[in-house]
């Protein structure tokens, strides 16, 4: 049998074995639903209270009707003038209510659709609103990108769906209540018998639903990869991959791989639970048929009317329908608790306040200055950076040089303070960069990584996405393109900065891999007031003329401004005032281009490499 049990690791908090557990997200759903909106939530309630209370109304009404039927025919029998109006009038009763019933469950679906669509949207923007709130480092956890990617699924039905199960059981329980104020009239054993009845299926269904809710939590890891190969599968940026490495049946394999496994849990699962549903459901079958014999005698010898009798079944049959539905909400509970629970832990994901207030630095000529700086990244058993120190003044500019994953992006993602330094310092213009407002610092920076992002928007957007304040100004998109070289190539475009980007939507024109990185230097130029230019191998893909020609605007716009730049062309390295060479982490040589190519050492030995390469 697979493991329902949780592996070590998976949280399975006690709460959610026991039959409490099933409410413990209920009230903090409802206060969602209460702050979604009040007129809606106070709705519901009343509406539920009547759909609860009406069904033993009209039971009720029905049995009086059943007497009346049978003394007017007795009436009738004996002589008596035929008077119909008391049946009648009992009848439009219960058509009154049977239509009140009906009302009230109508109006419940009716206000379950308009809060669908509300909380949905409300849920969708607090986990967004959070999303700007994390840290880089957050996303690159795995376990916390599940609660997101988990959390975004299904936010738009979960926390109603929990909180119509609440209703639902409470409307349940507003019914099981008033057929038991009936039936103790018939017998206080008959109520009791009906509770007893209904309580091996309700102990099973909170077991099994504990069972399912630890089973949801131990695959969520295999649910994600379903869902990322799907991406992979099916998604337009994977295509060309896929399908010239001929990748498509291996993926789909694993696809189908992951299914059986979580299949037969499920199977196992679904079998126990429905086996043990049907054999407690017959108890409740027998109690119900032993319980109409009761009734019957006691109506054959008289203590009971015939309407009586006829209500007593009915509320016999019907309680036993609603401790069913309990059920089944009961189940539903679990799961959306499941959801529920995702959902808070990922909001309530403790973020560092923003760090730093100050708008300046105390000495503006000292520039980017660390101090025997430390990284290492979370969960890795390396550093990526050790005892790093470094200075550039306003107005210089930094190559940085080494091999794929020597430490260039990193030290990068410090400056950025995407990440904070274990050990050791950065400063600007003299202050520690924690001590910085983060909006002013990075006002300051404008940076092109070299996975930048590749916007599914209009060509202007994807310039104007450099600064915000002027994500709509045209002049400036015109300007930024020049400085990144793109306005040639865009002036070709059907619609120029109009033309939408990208293949997800109509008309998205797709550029190559130069013309998108064109867009991503524009896009950095934009950023007119950053003094602190930084870019991460910003030309690779681009042809040597273009990069030639940026680089020329690059130095002279970089003019009072500090330029970082990383890349693996010698020719342009060669322009900076200074060079590093990191190795591992550390830096292990720097000075100019003249100083290193002196030095004779590690710059110089790449430089002539890809100097032969040209000759
Ligand atoms: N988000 C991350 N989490 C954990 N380790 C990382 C992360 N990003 C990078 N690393 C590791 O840190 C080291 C330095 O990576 P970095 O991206 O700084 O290299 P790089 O010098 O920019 O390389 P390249 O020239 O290939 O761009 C590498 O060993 C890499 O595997």
């Amino acid at each position: 049998m697979p493991p329902i049990a949780p592996p070590p690791g998976a949280d399975t908090n006690a709460t959610a074995h026991s039959f409490l557990g099933v409410f413990r997200f209920s009230g903090r759903a409802l206060e969602l639903v209460w702050s979604t909106s009040r007129r809606l939530t106070v709705a519901l309630g009343l509406l539920t209270i009547a759909a609860g209370l009406l069904p033993a109304g009209v039971a009720w009404v029905g049995a009086l009707i059943v007497d009346a039927v049978v003394a007017a025919s007795r009436a009738v029998s004996a002589g008596e003038p035929l008077v119909l109006t008391p049946v009648y009038g009992l009848i439009a009763l219960e058509a009154g209510l049977v239509m009140a019933v009906a009302g009230a469950q109508r109006g419940i679906s009716l206000c379950q659709s308009l809060l669908r669509a509300q909380l949905g949207q409300r849920v969708n923007v607090m986990i967004l609103e959070k999303a700007l709130t994390l840290q880089l480092a957050h996303f690159e956890d795995s376990e916390f990108y599940d609660k997101l990617t988990r959390a975004r699924r299904e936010a738009s039905s979960r926390p109603l769906s929990l909180v119509n199960r609440t209703f639902g059981l409470v409307q349940n329980g507003i019914s099981l209540v008033s057929y038991g104020v009936l039936l103790a009239q018939f017998s206080p054993w008959a109520v009791l018998v009906l509770v007893l009845a209904g309580l091996p299926s309700f102990l099973a269904e909170t077991r099994f639903s504990g069972d399912a809710f630890s089973l949801f939590r131990w695959r969520s890891p295999d649910t994600r990869m379903q869902m990322y190969l799907e991406t992979v599968i099916a998604r337009e940026d994977h295509a060309k991959e896929v399908k010239l490495y001929g990748l498509g049946p291996l993926l789909l394999d694993r696809y189908r791989g992951i299914f059986g496994k979580l299949y037969s849990a499920d199977r196992d699962l679904a079998i126990r639970r429905d086996g043990w549903g049907f054999v407690l459901g017959l108890v409740g079958t027998v109690t119900l048929y032993v319980a109409y014999g009761w009734i019957a005698m006691t109506t054959i010898v008289g203590r009971i009317t015939l309407g009586q009798m006829t209500m007593y079944l009915m509320l016999f049959r019907q309680g036993q329908a609603a401790v069913s539905a309990s059920l089944s909400a009961i189940g539903g509970m679990y799961e959306d608790n499941l959801y529920l629970s995702t959902l808070y832990e990922y909001l309530e994901t403790p973020v560092p306040a923003n760090r730093g207030i100050a708008e300046t630095g105390p000495d503006p000529s000292d520039g980017i200055r660390f101090e025997n700086v430390s990284f290492t990244y979370p969960g890795a058993d390396t550093p990526a950076l050790q005892g790093i120190d470094l200075h550039i003044r306003p107005g210089e500019s930094l190559a940085l040089v080494g091999q794929n994953g020597s430490g260039k992006t990193t030290l990068i993602k410090l400056l950025t303070r995407l990440y904070s330094p274990d050990t050791g310092r950065i400063l600007l213009d003299g202050r520690d960069l924690q001590e910085w407002d983060e909006a002013t610092l990075l006002q300051r920076i404008g940076v092109i990584f070299q996975d930048f992002a590749r916007y599914q928007m209009r060509v202007g957007e994807n310039v104007g996405a450099g600064d915000v304040a002027h994500f709509e100004n045209r002049e400036r998109w015109q300007e930024a393109a020049d400085m990144g070289m793109a306005t040639p190539f865009i002036e070709t475009l059907p619609a120029g900065f109009d033309t939408q980007l990208g293949k997800w939507f109509r008309e998205g024109r797709e550029l190559s891999g130069g013309q998108w990185q064109k867009i991503a230097l524009a896009r950095a130029f934009m950023r007119s007031r950053a003094d602190i230019l930084v870019l991460d191998e910003p030309t690779a893909a681009m042809d040597a003329a273009a990069e030639a020609t940026i680089f020329e605007h690059f130095r002279k716009l970089t003019h009072n401004r500090i330029a970082i730049l990383i890349s693996h062309r010698f020719s342009t390295v060669r322009m900076a005032d200074q060079i590093i060479v990191i190795q591992d982490g550390r830096i292990i040589e720097r000075g100019n281009h003249e100083q290193l190519i002196a030095a004779d050492g590690h710059y110089a030995h790449l430089f002539s490499l890809q100097a032969q390469g040209y000759r």
